[in-house]
């Protein structure tokens, strides 16, 4: 039975083995991990006021493995992944992903084109070629856990307001780096793309 540990060291040799990223493959690997919360609890830490990002591995520079902890009824912005892959799995929870096309010249209010349920230990994929996303967690009495890969990583990408379309860059920041608390960085949002 693959733990967590598993999954990190599978997940070295595969994006160690060359450049191409096999989606279906990693995919696979991801589902084949059972979410086992003794095995994570450590990088999961919340916030009163917004989901967290949590970095639990960085992959030789290649790639970052990081936990996302969504309190009750948090959600992250309509959001780009600046033109890496987007491997998400829920380890806790129930979360829903709406999906929606970029906006086109004209701006206008942002459409849904579709949305998916991400159950316990259920795995989605992203990248830009297929649209933009918003996550959220639904409930408002259970918090959620999530584990994302983004293949290159990357400190920011563009969010985009759901009523206008307008888009702005948004710098991303971890709450912690495996298992510990970074200081809070104040960061100015920069101007709009
Ligand atoms: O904050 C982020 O990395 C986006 C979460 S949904 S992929
Ligand atoms: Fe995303």
């Amino acid at each position: 039975m693959l733990g967590m540990g598993d999954l990190l060291g599978e997940c070295r040799k595969v994006f160690d083995s060359g450049n191409v990223v096999d989606v279906d493959q990693v995919m696979s690997l991801l589902a084949s991990y059972t979410s086992k919360p003794e095995e994570w609890k450590k990088f999961a830490k919340f916030d009163r006021h917004k989901y967290t990002r949590n970095l639990v591995d960085e992959g030789n520079g290649k790639y970052n493995i990081m936990l996302l902890c969504w309190g009750e009824g948090m959600a992250s912005t309509i959001h780009d992944h600046s033109n890496a892959h987007c491997f998400m799995k829920n380890l806790r929870g129930h979360l829903i992903e709406r999906r929606y096309d970029f906006p086109t010249e004209e701006l206008g209010v942002m459409i849904e084109k579709g949305n998916q349920d991400l159950k316990l230990n259920q795995v989605a994929y992203i990248n830009d070629e297929l649209g933009l996303h918003r996550v959220e967690n639904p409930s408002h009495t259970n918090v959620a856990v999530s584990l994302h890969i983004y293949i290159p990583p990357f400190d920011q990408c563009h969010i985009f307001d759901p009523r206008t379309g307008k888009q702005n860059v948004s710098k991303m920041t971890f709450w912690s780096r495996y298992g510990k608390r970074i200081p809070f960085q104040i960061h100015e949002k920069t101007s709009p793309a």
